[in-house]
């Protein structure tokens, strides 16, 4: 059940017992790392995330994290295909990608370096939804469950967005590093007698980056992904929100339908801009000891609009605005049911 929250995250008071305290709590409050208060139970016993007021009890949790992996199990051919235009410059465009990856690599050319993804996006959702939570928690001294009716300054959505962005890079990077290696691999397995890939797999690809280039070559191109997911990530969420509000001025809980058209919104809006810091993030990955290597963010901006022209920095922006949609519009339902359930 919720109850009054207090302004610091995760800090007992008084009449709140620690969320620190196991299964010994339990019949007493504690606050989940979303800010939700519970009664009773052991805390932490898995990650739940809330993203706007939530009262209701419902049986969606079981499907939640499904639907989630779901949206990136579909949105991931795309993502190849963006990955692939942005980083290699054989291509003359979407279709030219998908025709080439179909006939040397079959259907499963664009399934690669999917693993880690689906592994991950828990952990990581997890970290950005709870970042962003607790942050607008600290900012507003409101809890999850009040945001409707005492909506948070858009002012004060962008930075918890922003800092959850930020947050959440240092365990994304990594996954994103081995995943699009792996995407940029065209071997084809089913043909006999085609070279074998650098990388057997996800687990292969991070012992060999940590062999050739120690552990920090996981981080290759960390920094161009903080700066593309910090601003952006603020711009995500506000997105999100003005969208709600626009369709339940009065306090109330959006629809179903609100949560599906505002998430994807919010998903497209945000990686439009991202895009540029987006191409510049995958080139830097792939950059390698093997590699070209760039000496940093700004050789790498300058070095690509020398060579293939401003446009180079809206690479994948189209094929990424329709994975966009379908995936953001599924996380955010997931989440706010998967609350919705837990609230
Ligand atoms: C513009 N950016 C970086 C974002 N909006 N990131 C959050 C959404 C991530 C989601 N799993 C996706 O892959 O779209």
């Amino acid at each position: 059940m919720a109850k009054a929250i207090s302004h610091c995250p995760l800090v007992p008071t008084p009449s709140q017992p620690s969320a620190w305290c196991g299964g010994g709590c339990k019949g007493a409050s504690w606050r989940n790392f979303f800010g939700v208060w519970q009664e009773g139970g052991a805390p932490f016993s898995s990650a739940r995330v809330p993203l706007s007021s939530a009262r209701r009890k419902g049986p969606h949790s079981a499907s939640s994290y499904h639907t989630g992996a779901l949206g990136l199990v579909l949105g991931h051919p795309f993502d190849t295909v963006k990955v692939r235009l942005q980083t290699q410059t054989t291509y003359r465009g979407i279709i030219d990608c998908m025709v080439k990856t179909y006939r040397h690599e079959s259907l499963l050319g664009f399934f690669k370096g999917m693993s880690f993804p689906i592994a991950s996006i828990a952990v990581v959702n997890s970290i950005l939804f709870g970042v962003y939570s607790n942050t607008l928690l600290a900012l507003t001294a409101t809890s999850h469950q009040e945001r409707r009716a005492q909506p948070p300054s858009y002012r004060h959505v962008f930075i918890a967005g922003c800092t959850g962005g930020f947050v959440q890079v240092y365990c994304l990077a990594p996954f994103d590093l081995i995943k699009v290696r792996l995407q940029n691999q065209t071997e084809s397995r089913a043909r006999p007698g085609s070279p074998p890939p650098r990388y057997r797999g996800p687990v292969h690809c991070a012992a060999s980056i940590c062999q050739e280039e120690g552990p920090r070559g996981l981080f290759r191109g960390a920094w161009a992904l903080t700066l593309r997911d910090t601003p952006t990530l603020g711009i995500y969420f506000v997105t999100y929100e003005w969208l709600c509000r626009q369709s339940a001025p009065d306090g109330q809980n959006p629809s179903s339908a609100t949560v599906l058209v505002a998430g994807g919104f919010a998903g497209i809006t945000s990686w439009a801009v991202a895009t540029p810091l987006d191409v510049i993030k995958s080139r830097m990955q792939m950059a390698g000891p093997k590699h070209r290597v760039y000496r940093g963010v700004l050789d790498c901006m300058a070095r690509s609009a020398r060579q293939e022209g401003l446009g180079v920095f809206f690479r994948g922006l189209t094929i990424n605005s329709a994975r966009a949609f379908p995936v953001n519009a599924v996380t955010f339902l997931s989440y706010e049911h998967l609350l919705r359930w837990w609230g």
